[in-house]
């Protein structure tokens, strides 16, 4: 496995305690703040610090295409996803808007785009042109996600070397909810037909279409449920594997990371899956309406802290959310 993961310790629940201590001495009733004090709890757990700081965030958006778009599994083409890499690194999308509210520094990360990509704003870490279609072949080698993996990894401590007191990771992909899928379903032995959803918005037949595209490729795979890194290498994605690295580092560099989304969850549950003393660092930000999430969510015992049906998956819960993770630990009372 990728060297990092021997860096990783569990959290400190000393530290932890020692902040629940704290707060029952406020003016509340004891707990009354619900998840405010679990969220002060985790983030004293994560840093071991009393009153620890998520401030300045940083967003790292990690883009790759998927050799089963060509299956018609996605409302998009697999053009977009290159048009949404110079979009970011334009500063026109979502995440651009989200990012510059909460002071946030974006990096967009190109792990794996199909089309060549030098623009400035955009860091080139390809490590090939976009996965092979997991029905004909398996979507990479076990090396290459491991050099993705790795592309997440630096990509951390980039934002750590940086000053970033917390991570927000999204990504950028077409077809990307189709990889996930297949991987979620390898990885809890749910059914295919209970993971899909409408990703970027495929009408029900396409949905039909998506599971059985997914069901061919599962079978064709065999991939080894108690093996993460086969599963990622097998059906996965370059940004989800990038993804894995950033929580496995985060968690190394004890910084708090945010899951946002399903994808990222799918990724999450492979960091976890390759480590579990990852998820003592992971922060869910929020409930996507792909309904593979709660799957996925209820395989690593996670609440996301907020549910407004967003399913976007660059990273869209920071403007939300950075405001309330930041209050449970604010002291100007
Ligand atoms: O994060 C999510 O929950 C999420 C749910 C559905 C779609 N997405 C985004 O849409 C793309 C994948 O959707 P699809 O239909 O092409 O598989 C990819 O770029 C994701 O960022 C993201
Ligand atoms: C337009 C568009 C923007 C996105 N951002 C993340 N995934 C996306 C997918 C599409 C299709």
């Amino acid at each position: 496995m990728h060297a990092i993961v021997d860096q990783i310790q569990s959290v400190d629940l000393n530290a932890g305690e020692e902040t629940r201590r704290y707060l029952d001495t406020l003016t509340k009733p004891p707990g009354s703040l619900g998840g405010l004090e679990a969220l002060a709890i985790q983030l004293s757990a994560i840093t071991g610090e009393l009153k620890p700081s998520v401030t300045p965030p940083a967003v790292v958006v990690f883009a790759a295409d998927h050799g089963v778009a060509a299956e018609g599994v996605s409302a998009f083409p697999q053009e977009v996803t290159a048009q949404m890499v110079a979009n970011f690194a334009n500063g026109g999308a979502a995440i651009n808007v989200f990012a510059r509210q909460i002071g946030a520094q974006v990096e967009i990360v190109d792990v794996g785009v199909v089309s060549p990509l030098t623009m400035q704003g955009v860091t080139s870490a390809k490590v090939r042109h976009g996965t092979a279609n997991m029905v004909v072949e398996d979507a990479m080698q076990v090396e290459q996600a491991l050099a993705a993996i790795d592309v997440g990894v630096t990509a951390v401590e980039r934002a750590k070397s940086a000053g970033a007191k917390c991570l927000i990771v999204g990504e950028m992909g077409i077809a990307n909810t189709t990889a996930s899928s297949a991987m979620l379903a390898v990885l809890t032995g749910e059914s295919v037909a209970s993971v899909v959803g409408a990703g970027t918005g495929i009408n029900p037949q396409q949905q039909a279409h998506k599971v059985a595209v997914i069901e061919r490729a599962i079978n064709a795979r065999q991939a080894n449920p108690e093996a993460p890194l086969e599963v990622l290498a097998k059906l996965g994605g370059l940004e989800i594997a990038a993804m894995t690295g950033a929580y496995l580092a985060a968690a190394a560099h004890r910084l708090p990371a945010i899951v946002d989304g399903f994808i990222a969850t799918v990724a999450a549950l492979t960091a976890c899956r390759l480590c579990p003393a990852v998820r003592g660092y992971l922060i869910f930000g929020h409930r996507s309406q792909e309904p593979g999430h709660d799957i996925a969510l209820k395989a690593l015992e996670a609440k996301p802290l907020l549910d407004m049906g967003m399913r976007l998956g660059e990273g869209e819960w920071c403007r939300a959310g950075l405001s309330i993770t930041a209050s449970s630990h604010r002291d100007d009372a």
